[in-house]
């Protein structure tokens, strides 16, 4: 029985390739950022209201003109065809079905255009990382194109963080497989190492973009993280050139560059330190996260990720002022489990799980969830 996402993260262990699952878990050095994010979740308050009539509660929001059925999404995550053939048409599915956002990283195995044409009726962000601007260029194009609703840039990506376990199990660019990552794969069920980088079908097609950016090179350097360093707060004003719905910077964390992106024109903003995966001395998502909102006042939607396990960090994140909150790894989780269906148990997991915290609180719309920080302490404000 599978009854929360830990029960998900140890199915999704079992089932991956060794190498696959460190790659999802993997955390920067020493993984205290990572743990940060879930422990300091876990400290925040919420103060029950009593007696109120909870015969109805609304999950629902609205962004940006949309309305999602939950406040929570799934958050863009590279190489998911590793974790799943056609993984991110599978996650894409899970969300639509349950009226949530995805969110389609450059790092796809799958064109955007596929993804997208596999569930018409979702909601999809594409996340853009620039290695070229062309290659950048003709993503953007791309989806605006076929339909994806705003541009997540990521900002917390200048260089790649060091990630250990993918060290010491030759998953880099170029790729030397240990021996025994060769091993774990060949003796894998749904594996072989025809489907490993240099050779695998899925690794081929590697991107998002297609086309051009699915040369050789194109794809190495995006294993690698190989980003445009140059890329700094004047390069806003060409993305705006090619793209004209909303744009959003992932991966902010401090209130200054919260205003920086507010004078630069920025439609919404995720508070982020990207699952503990770069900075390893980074705060926490949801301690970063009051800092920001403040900073914003208001003007533009603060969105955060990091941590979420529980539809009750869900409500934490949305107390101190998040627009809504997004699922990194939990959807891998699921994804990995059981495919679409695996990843919308773990939705439906988080939403039954919400729903409950939010009844137990007397909370009868998202918007009444900030009201449970009163008569609370330690609390990040
Ligand atoms: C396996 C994996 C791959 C990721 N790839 C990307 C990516 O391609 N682009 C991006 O902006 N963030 C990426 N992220 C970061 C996630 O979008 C998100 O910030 C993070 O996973 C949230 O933390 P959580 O896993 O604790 O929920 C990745 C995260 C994981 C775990
Ligand atoms: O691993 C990651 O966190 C990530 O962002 C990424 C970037 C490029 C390729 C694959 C994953």
């Amino acid at each position: 029985m599978r009854i929360n996402t830990e029960d998900f993260r140890r199915q999704a262990r079992k089932s991956l390739p060794r190498f696959v699952f460190d790659y999802i878990e993997g955390a920067a050095d020493d993984g205290h950022c990572l743990r940060r994010n879930l422990s300091d979740l876990a400290a925040v308050e919420l103060t029950p209201r009593i007696l109120r009539d909870t015969t109805a509660v609304d999950t629902s929001i609205e962004v940006f003109g949309r309305k999602w059925a939950l406040p929570f999404g799934i958050a863009p995550t590279g190489l998911n065809g590793l974790v799943r053939p056609r993984g991110d048409g599978l996650l894409a599915t899970a969300a639509a079905r349950n009226g949530i956002l995805f969110a389609l990283s450059t790092a796809s195995n799958m064109r955007l255009e596929d993804v997208r044409a596999g569930a018409p009726d979702g909601m999809h962000w594409m996340q853009l990382y620039v290695m070229h601007r062309d290659m950048a260029g003709q993503i953007v194009e791309r989806a605006a194109r076929s339909g994806y609703e705003a541009l997540v840039l990521t900002v917390d990506v200048p260089v790649s963080g060091n990630r250990e376990p993918d060290l010491r199990n030759g998953f880099r660019m170029p790729f030397k497989p240990t021996a025994k990552l060769a091993w774990d794969v060949v003796t894998h069920p749904r594996w072989s190492m025809r489907m490993l980088p240099n050779g695998a079908p899925d690794f081929a097609n590697l991107t998002t973009a297609g086309g051009d950016a699915g040369s050789a090179n194109v794809q190495a350097a995006l294993l690698a993280r190989a980003m445009d360093r140059s890329v700094v707060w004047d390069t806003l004003a060409w993305l705006r050139g090619l793209w004209r719905g909303p744009l959003l910077l992932k991966g902010v964390l401090h209130p200054d560059d919260a205003r920086l992106a507010l004078d630069h024109g920025v439609d919404g903003l995720i508070v982020s330190n990207h699952g503990g995966r770069q900075n390893d001395a980074s705060p926490s998502a949801i301690s970063a996260l009051p800092r920001v909102v403040a900073a914003i006042d208001g003007r533009i939607p603060v969105f955060m990720d990091g941590g979420i396990r529980r539809g009750g960090d869900i409500a934490k994140a949305l107390a101190l002022g998040a627009s809504a909150a997004f699922l990194g790894r939990p959807a891998l989780y699921g994804l990995a489990t059981d495919g679409a269906e695996g990843a919308e148990a773990v939705i439906k997991l988080l939403a039954a799980e919400l729903l409950r915290t939010m009844t137990l609180l007397g909370a009868t719309s998202v918007s009444a969830l900030p009201g449970a920080l009163e008569g609370a302490s330690g609390n990040f404000t």
